[in-house]
């Protein structure tokens, strides 16, 4: 590209702000959150948030991540964030998601030789590296599996099990949001490259406005592999905000009296 032609381009590349669908004519104006590349409105009603596969295998000393050798001194921080964004989108009437990853306890869920998630899921290769954790790590019923305490669902939360990275795969999340009449999703949870960047981009694919609140997620990998992530949403999948933005947007929304 020309210097000459940057100009154009970036006039093009953004708008003011991005409709996350839908938001038709005589509805209460939308939640408007301030986000890159542009602030991202949302119907309060077509809106969910989501909480990826926050259980004390992927946030909790001891749990499967840990173990596996990945840093996870970061998700402290993160829990807390996750928390405040739960807990403004909660008495908001926003709808809260917790996906939950796992397989039944004898892993036929996890698929065996036959399947890539054999050679890649680093839960099964530990265990099978050190047949003593063999079970420990991501069975349904279990500790490393469970949802942490400190985000425990509420009356109201729905919790969707899943059984690969995407919560879109062979689950009912597709279904349970359209049957809400849900377009617009905000992203939280562990870790920002896998399990949340899978299930974003399978939602921009199935036409959802994904929208990731950055300081409410924590990577697998490291720093570097954070600002991959970030870039790789904001820059052609979805929005990027933070925690205190969204609930910011969500407050002031309240303040003009249209909830
Ligand atoms: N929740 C996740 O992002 N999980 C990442 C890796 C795994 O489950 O093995």
């Amino acid at each position: 590209m020309t210097e000459s032609a940057t100009p154009q381009r970036n006039a093009t590349l953004h708008s003011d702000v991005a409709v996350g669908a839908p938001v038709l004519p005589g509805m209460p104006p939308p939640l408007v959150v301030p986000a890159r590349p542009e602030p991202l409105a949302m119907a309060r009603g077509a809106t969910a948030l989501i909480v990826v596969d926050m259980q004390n295998a992927y946030s909790t000393a001891g749990g499967y991540v840990d173990t596996a050798g990945f840093d996870i001194s970061g998700a402290r921080g993160v829990i807390g964030n996750i928390a405040r964004a739960v807990e403004a989108a909660r008495a908001a009437g926003i709808l809260i998601v917790y996906l939950q990853n796992g397989w039944d306890a004898d892993y036929v869920e996890a698929g065996g030789p036959g399947s890539p998630n054999w050679y890649k899921s680093n839960a099964l290769k530990t265990m099978r590296r050190r047949p003593e954790l063999q079970g420990r790590f991501l069975a349904k019923g279990g500790w490393d599996y469970a949802l942490i305490d400190a985000l425990k669902p509420q009356a109201g939360d729905i919790v969707v099990p899943k059984t690969r990275y995407s919560g879109f795969f062979n689950s009912v999340l597709d279904s349970t949001l359209r049957a809400r009449g849900i377009r617009n999703l905000v992203f939280t949870g562990i870790a920002t490259n896998v399990c949340v960047e899978s299930t974003l981009r399978d939602a921009f694919h199935l036409e959802y406005f994904g929208l990731m609140l950055e300081d409410a997620t924590h990577e697998l990998g490291g720093p570097a592999i954070q600002a991959a992530a970030v870039y790789n949403i904001e820059t052609f999948f979805g929005w990027v905000s933070t925690v205190d933005q969204f609930c910011a947007a969500l407050a002031a929304e309240s303040e003009t009296g249209t909830r």
